[in-house]
């Protein structure tokens, strides 16, 4: 049997699966915890893949994909050494350079959606150039090169360093200086963020070999985590996924570029030579996890109490901002609680307004790729916090429609270790594996939605 391995890199944890190439049915896997933060050493990615693949996990393994949290700014000296922490995708201090950066650009947030498929906030990399630009010029001279966390692991893994540091084409359309539609870098946006030139890693081709690990194994080019996960599920034109991590994503995979002047969606590329317009909100699975420790309970608990309370929560609604916001973009934001009455307080309605909260934010981003012109047929949902049974209960209710949960897994490291698989066999497609998965459906609460919607924006004061 010929193996494959596939990382995912994202931002709570490390896990790394081996899978059958022809199949991709899992038989090994590991993991290893990030600490947490904003702000991380790429080191730590490092060991904890080191720990995740301790004991012989990769042994036999013939090729490697790295799928990592998308957009996070890794600056590299000429040697080739970290210069500073990465500032990661959730890091909202670049919030002021990103307005900087919007209106240096003629046309503004259109000239930039044209340019680069997306509009700059604080998450993604070319606002935090211009951050260390302007507030640790000491740092910026040293850096001569920029790359992405799965552009640095995918580089540590290889025996030799090569030409230097890859990336592909889904990272690349997350920093801000490449062009979804024309497969170019914009080194004019670097220079304008960060005042000249930094070296930027050649974009592999989908099913590129890339070098070689120590061991022998191929590596991949590898790819941002949500690319990786529509290469995991096989995703195709009519599904949308609902990702519940640390963030929040609603994408699709659509043939031509999208290019939203609003900033809502960003026009992302996929990993397969298709675009993956998505909305991505900063709070997700760790607005539930924040309500356990509220409420003093473990998040089977919360799911129980969730699911005990009556739609609606009695009255209370989250506006779950918890860690500062990207869609609606309020980096400065905070949670909020609303309506709150001696009748409604207790823990089962609180319980479930985290989980209301978090998932009208994520209803109103599949309301932005539907408009964007993303064909909503089936919604796929994944994610850590997939796992939970109010999660499901709720989800189809909010999001309007039926949901397909597939079963049980780490999508982001199967794409990427079905990208490996491609890579290996070196053939037009990525091979085909299956995949299985139930559906769950539930009368859409389109009251919810509606209170929810009323309490944010008439909060809007509050949550600048
Ligand atoms: N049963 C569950 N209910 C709710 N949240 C869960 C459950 N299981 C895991 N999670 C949450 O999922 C998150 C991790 O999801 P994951 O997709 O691996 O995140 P990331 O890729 O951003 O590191 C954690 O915040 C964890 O608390
Ligand atoms: O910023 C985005 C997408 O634009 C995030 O989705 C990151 O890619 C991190 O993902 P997770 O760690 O939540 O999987």
């Amino acid at each position: 049997m010929t193996l494959v391995a596939g990382v995912d890199t994202s931002t709570q944890s490390t896990k790394v699966i081996v899978c059958d190439a022809d199949t991709g049915a899992v038989l090994r896997e590991g993991r290893a915890a990030h600490p947490d933060g904003t702000e991380v050493a790429p080191e730590h990615w490092w060991r904890a893949f080191q720990e995740a693949t301790a004991g012989g996990l990769l042994d036999g393994v013939a090729a490697i994909g790295v799928g990592g949290q998308q957009h996070g700014m890794v600056l590299l000296d000429e040697a080739g050494n970290v210069v500073r922490d990465a500032l990661l995708w959730n890091d909202t201090r670049s919030a002021g350079a990103a307005d900087d950066l919007v209106g240096e650009l003629p046309g503004g947030a259109a000239g930039w959606a044209e340019a680069v498929g997306l509009v700059p906030v604080a998450s993604f990399t070319v606002t935090k150039l211009r951050w260390v630009a302007r507030h640790e010029p000491e740092v910026a001279a040293r850096a001569a090169s920029v790359v992405l966390p799965h552009d640095w692991i995918t580089h540590r893994l290889r025996a030799d360093a090569g030409d230097g540091p890859t990336t592909d084409r889904g990272d690349a359309s997350g920093t801000g200086y490449w062009s979804p539609a024309t497969g170019q870098y914009r080194p004019d946006l670097v220079r304008l963020a960060f005042g000249r030139d930094l070296a930027l890693p050649r974009v592999a081709g989908p099913a590129e070999v890339v070098g070689e690990t120590a061991g022998g194994a191929l590596l991949a080019p590898g790819t941002g985590d949500n690319m990786a996960a529509a290469l995991g599920l096989g995703l195709r034109p009519g599904d949308v996924v609902v990702s519940l991590g640390t963030s929040g994503t609603v994408f699709g995979v659509s043939a031509a570029p999208v290019a939203d002047a609003s900033g809502t969606v960003a026009g992302f590329a996929d990993a397969t030579g298709r675009h993956l317009p998505l909305v991505c909100t900063l709070n997700a699975a760790r607005v539930l996890t924040a309500a356990a420790d509220l409420l003093g309970v473990p998040l089977s608990r919360l799911d129980e109490l969730a699911l005990t309370a009556e739609p609606g929560a009695g009255g209370l609604t989250l506006l779950p901002y918890l860690d500062g916001e990207r869609t609606p973009n309020l980096p400065a934001a905070r949670g909020l609680l609303n309506g709150l009455t001696r009748a409604n307080a207790g823990p089962a309605n609180l319980a479930r307004a985290a989980y209301e909260g978090m998932l009208c934010g994520l209803a109103d981003g599949l309301d932005a790729v539907r408009a964007a012109g993303v064909p909503v047929e089936r919604v796929l949902l994944i994610g850590g916090a997939a796992a939970s049974a109010a999660v499901r209960a709720i989800a189809p209710a909010l999001l309007g429609m039926p949901v397909t949960v597939p079963d049980p897994g780490e999508y982001v490291a199967l794409g990427a270790a079905r990208q490996a698989a491609w890579a290996l066999r070196g053939t037009d497609e990525a091979p085909a594996w299956p995949l299985a998965g139930a559906e769950v459906t539930a009368a859409p609460a389109e009251g919810i939605r509606k209170v929810y919607s009323e309490v944010r924006d008439r909060a809007q004061a509050l949550l600048r």
